[in-house]
């Protein structure tokens, strides 16, 4: 299922500079040059060792629809420069009101792990396509492949235990909420508040009642009594409005006139003070009246870290209800996610040209290259991902990999190693030719490669370094590009 939010075309969703750099290809001539671009992260998120990607579905749903409406073509004819005179010209105008896209895009499936300079997209095709699905590709893979990653985070914690999202209220903006749902739920959250995300994503909904509810009657016990035999099969009761431990004993009355009708009292809810003490002292109650399969479920301003010390402290909390730190990414509100020109066909020779952007900071230089992810594994899991060239040789023999951050360090993989390529076919000339998976298979694949992953990788704190590699022939060729480039920058400074 896509965002079906938006009945408007999504065309113009890009920043002017995508507009005007495709005018200017147009213009040059060059828009139809053939162009490969990668769309990877920099640092995994939270300071953690793993990413989840998230948000492809989504990028489909957004390229599938891409075409300039008559109005947003309107729109373009009235930019204006800084004379006041329109910014395009007629003929460019009509071109993309013609556009059709005819990109083939490569992808890493959603719910996988990923790792840093991995490409999760790989786009190729004419550079003005290229150029415009920029901006909006990195905000759809960027957001949600945060807020999953953010969800397997507290699922790392919570365990076996119900993980609810309750973010819609904190989150920013509409959209902001709604694939926030979508990714936390496919990140590990079981279940959201959000009643629309439930319907357009098909995700479980789930909820309890508000402080408004209790404080609407004269006692809190009328308001309990009163939501028991409304909903008799949905009564997870909010105990904190006056007193915890008063509001857990009228909980335990309610609970009592349920049983009485046939029904349970399936759980009570704490948002607020010592949550470790008041959910123990709160179970010890629930237990000496009867009330042992009742759940106790946890709010307030929750995240992983907090989750992690209840636990520690022997809180007896079955479900956690987590909503601001989760949907905003609190501690990390964006992934650096970026879309860098790695080729781009020589239309002389019909040879590819490799592209690289330097940079000062090693961490800023991109990789060149028609990019795939190989990832190793043995029994126990994930060895270890090599990023290599498709038209170079080398990927097929055993091959060599070597440390970007440390070329002497050097792992070799014989051909019978297991493998598997991460990046597959999204698109083939603007033709969606990838099987969508369902949601709540999507979701499967993040637990089922987290447990791929050594629990080194896992922890929070000072996270192992997952081994992500450059092939040799494709290490070897980005260090005859970056000296080629350094020798051209000299040349060019010494006139
Ligand atoms: N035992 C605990 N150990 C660690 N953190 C806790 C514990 N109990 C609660 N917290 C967390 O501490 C924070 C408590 O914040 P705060 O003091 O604002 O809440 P409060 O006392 O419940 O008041 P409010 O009514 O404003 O929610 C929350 O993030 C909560 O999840
Ligand atoms: O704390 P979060 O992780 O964002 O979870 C969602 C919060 O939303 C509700 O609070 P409400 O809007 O009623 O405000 P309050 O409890 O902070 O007063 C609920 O009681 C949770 O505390
Ligand atoms: O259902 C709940 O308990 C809920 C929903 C949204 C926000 N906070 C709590």
């Amino acid at each position: 299922m896509t965002n079906k939010l938006y009945d408007t075309s999504l065309s113009l969703l890009t920043d002017l500079y995508q507009v005007t750099m495709a005018y200017g290809y147009w213009k040059s001539g060059t828009a139809e040059k053939e162009s490969v671009f990668n769309l990877y992260f920099r640092r995994n998120p939270f300071g953690g060792g793993f990413t989840v990607a998230c948000g492809l579905t989504n990028a489909i749903g957004y390229l599938n629809q891409f075409g300039f409406s008559k109005k947003d073509i309107r729109y373009l004819t009235t930019l204006t420069g800084n004379d006041g005179k329109p910014l395009f010209e007629e003929a460019f105008i009509d071109y993309l009101a013609n556009l059709k896209l005819t990109l083939d895009v490569e992808a890493i499936p959603e719910g996988t792990v990923v790792f840093p300079n991995e490409p999760l997209l790989r786009v190729r095709g004419p550079i003005l396509q290229c150029q415009l699905v920029e901006t909006p590709l990195l905000n759809l893979i960027n957001f949600e492949t945060l807020i999953a990653t953010k969800a397997a985070r507290l699922r790392l914690v919570a365990e076996q235990d119900t993980l609810l999202e309750f973010g819609l209220r904190r989150a920013q903006g509409i959209d902001g909420g709604m694939t926030a749902s979508r990714a936390a739920y496919i990140g590990g959250c079981d279940a959201t508040s959000n009643v629309l995300a439930g319907k357009l994503y098909g995700i479980p909904v789930r909820g309890t009642h508000a402080h408004s509810w209790v404080m609407s009657f004269d006692t809190e016990q009328q308001a309990f009594d009163t939501y028991a035999s409304v909903l008799p099969n949905n009564v997870t009761l909010l105990v904190d409005t006056y007193d915890t431990l008063e509001g857990v004993r009228h909980a335990i009355e309610t609970g009592r006139k349920l049983r009485e009708r046939g029904h349970k009292l399936a759980g009570i809810r704490l948002d607020s003070g010592d949550l470790a003490y008041l959910s123990i002292a709160a179970r010890q109650l629930l237990d000496d009246a009867g009330f042992q399969d009742t759940a106790i479920v946890a709010s307030n301003d929750l995240d992983e870290t907090i989750i992690n010390s209840l636990k520690q402290q022997g809180a007896r909390i079955d479900t956690w209800g987590v909503g601001t730190k989760l949907v905003t990414a609190f501690d990390q509100p964006a992934l650096g996610g970026v879309y860098k020109l790695a080729a781009l066909r020589d239309n002389q020779t019909g040879q590819w040209k490799y592209k690289m952007k330097l940079s000062e900071q090693a961490i800023k230089i991109s990789t060149p290259g028609i990019q795939q992810v190989r990832r190793f594994r043995d029994e126990r899991g994930f060895l270890a991902d090599m990023i290599y060239d498709v038209e170079q040789n080398g990927h097929d023999r055993s091959v060599t990999m070597i440390d970007p951050l440390d070329f002497t360090k050097r792992r070799r993989f014989d051909a019978n190693c297991a493998y598997e390529d991460l990046l597959v076919p999204v698109f083939r000339n603007g033709q969606c030719v990838y099987e969508k998976p369902d949601i709540h298979s999507i979701r499967a694949r993040v637990q089922a490669q987290l447990a791929n992953l050594h629990p080194g990788v896992k922890r929070f704190v000072n996270p192992h370094l997952y081994p992500v590699g450059l092939e040799k022939t494709l290490h070897e060729l980005k260090t005859a590009l970056i000296l080629q480039l350094r020798e051209e920058k000299s040349e060019r400074a010494r006139g």
